[in-house]
């Protein structure tokens, strides 16, 4: 078993066929059987090349002449492992490096790749000052990108949201690992009987502050390990997600919709809170994703689901004032939860992140005219940008006068109380969590 081999195999996937990073990776270890140190390493090397992305060319483009671009990809691949490795990988040995890599040249390119490579890794062995960041100027946007390998538009974005030193830490949060996070099926077991199981499996676990069903794990076995997770003892979602459905507040009998629903984290957790009585309508605008959810259904025991298939714009129609609450989980742009996905930062685009509040607004009226009054609408995101959360809102507020804001506190844990606002607002930096906002919204007449 060669690791940078694998690696390298799994970055030209993604990097030339554009495949999702955790997938290629999951069927990789699926189809090898690979001792777990080894997992580890290609794991750590993967995610970790693919989240600092443009930073390893940058520091590539001050040891080379030519531009990048005309590094043959493999070569520019193999090279992307090796800076990776040089610059943020402190137990391993720069000559196993070097040679590692001039192996990998050996086997995918000629004389003058292998030539080449060898020539490039030991220059940055011996002088790594070249690739100093503060060329660029200390605390600048180009600075903070290149630091915490964000690319230069999403930290200019998120500079103008929050200032230079929040957005600084919270990219470099963005780079940090998130701890796994299990939510307790309990119509099935108990928190404490769900946290001994896993303690039991070697898993390191302590409950949420935030959410009594959550237990969130630093250290666990290989996920396919836990039957709890395929019998339907457990499920995983992060804690922060998890406030949604306590926001929403089910109970027993109510007939919820849930506009954009799969993989079902969020439908599954209310149908749960309501005792497997009333009715969650899990709508989605994927068949393919509707299967998920049926199948997590059946898995933890619930039969309150109905799933229905419809673009949650025009849904609204068959359900008009019918439902007791909607919950309005709108598609977003994911940038509260940039540290658990490796490439999603350096694969949305402005113009895509500048489409989606008209979308979020779209979605946010057809959920409204599905509520009875005195009903809830609940709207969520779990992005950090104001432009998909409050903005969204407030356009919504004031152009239907029959909804108004409805306080979330009432339904938060008491340490995310007392704020001074009605909607909730998770930032990863500050709050230790992923970055969530949530908004709840009630029809009054
Ligand atoms: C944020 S995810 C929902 C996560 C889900 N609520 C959960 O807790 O597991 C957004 C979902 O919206 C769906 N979606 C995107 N556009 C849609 C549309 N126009 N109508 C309905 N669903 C849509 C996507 O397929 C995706 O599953």
């Amino acid at each position: 078993m060669n690791a940078r081999r694998a690696a390298l195999q799994i970055l030209r996937e993604v990097y030339d066929k554009n495949a999702y990073a955790n997938i290629v990776l999951n069927k990789y270890f699926k189809k090898n059987d690979i001792e777990e140190i080894d997992r580890r390493f290609i794991t750590e090397l993967v995610y970790g090349s693919i989240k600092a992305g443009d930073t390893l060319l940058w520091i590539l483009r001050q040891y080379i002449k030519m531009p990048v671009k005309k590094v043959h990809p493999v070569i520019r691949d193999i090279l992307r492992l090796g800076i990776y490795q040089l610059f943020y990988m402190d137990k391993v040995p720069e000559s196993a490096v070097c040679n590692e890599a001039v192996k990998l040249a050996k086997k995918y390119g000629h004389p003058g790749t292998v030539k080449f490579v060898n020539a490039v890794l030991r220059n940055i062995v011996r002088d790594k000052s070249k690739a100093d960041f503060a060329k660029a100027g200390e605390n600048t946007a180009q600075y903070i990108a290149l630091k915490y390998w964000h690319p230069l538009w999403l930290v200019e974005l998120f500079i103008k949201e929050f200032g230079v030193e929040q957005a600084a830490l919270l990219c470099e949060f963005n780079n940090t690992d998130a701890p796994i996070c299990f939510r307790c099926n309990t119509l099935k077991n108990t928190v404490d009987e769900l946290q001994e199981f896993l303690i039991a499996k070697n898993a390191q676990c302590h409950k949420s502050e935030l959410c009594a069903e959550a237990l969130i794990c630093t250290k666990h076995p290989a996920l396919s390990q836990l039957e709890v997770l395929d019998d339907g003892r457990a499920l995983i979602q992060d804690e922060s997600s998890m406030l949604v459905a306590r926001v929403v507040d089910p109970q027993p009998d109510e007939l919820i919709i849930d506009m954009c629903s799969a993989p079902g984290g969020k439908a599954t957790h209310m149908a749960m809170l309501m005792d497997n009585t009333g009715k969650v309508i899990a709508n989605d605008i994927y068949e393919h994703k509707l299967e998920l959810i049926r199948e997590n259904a059946q898995k933890l025991g619930l039969t309150n689901i109905k799933t229905n298939m419809a673009d949650a714009r025009f849904m609204a129609d068959k359900y008009i004032g019918k439902a007791d609450k909607v919950l309005a989980d709108v598609p977003c742009s994911g940038m509260g939860v940039l540290r658990r996905k490796a490439d999603s930062r350096w694969n949305k685009t402005p113009e895509e992140l500048n489409e989606l509040p008209q979308l979020q607004y779209e979605i946010l009226c057809s959920a409204a005219k599905a509520v009875k009054t005195n009903g809830i609408v609940v709207y969520s995101t779990c992005t950090v940008l104001k432009q998909e959360n409050d903005d969204v809102v407030n356009r919504f507020l004031d152009e239907h006068t029959e909804f108004i804001l409805d306080d979330v506190e009432a339904f938060l844990p008491e340490k995310l109380r007392g704020r001074g606002s009605k909607t909730l607002q998770l930032l990863p930096h500050r709050d230790n969590t992923d970055g969530f906002f949530i908004a709840r919204i009630k029809k009054i007449k």
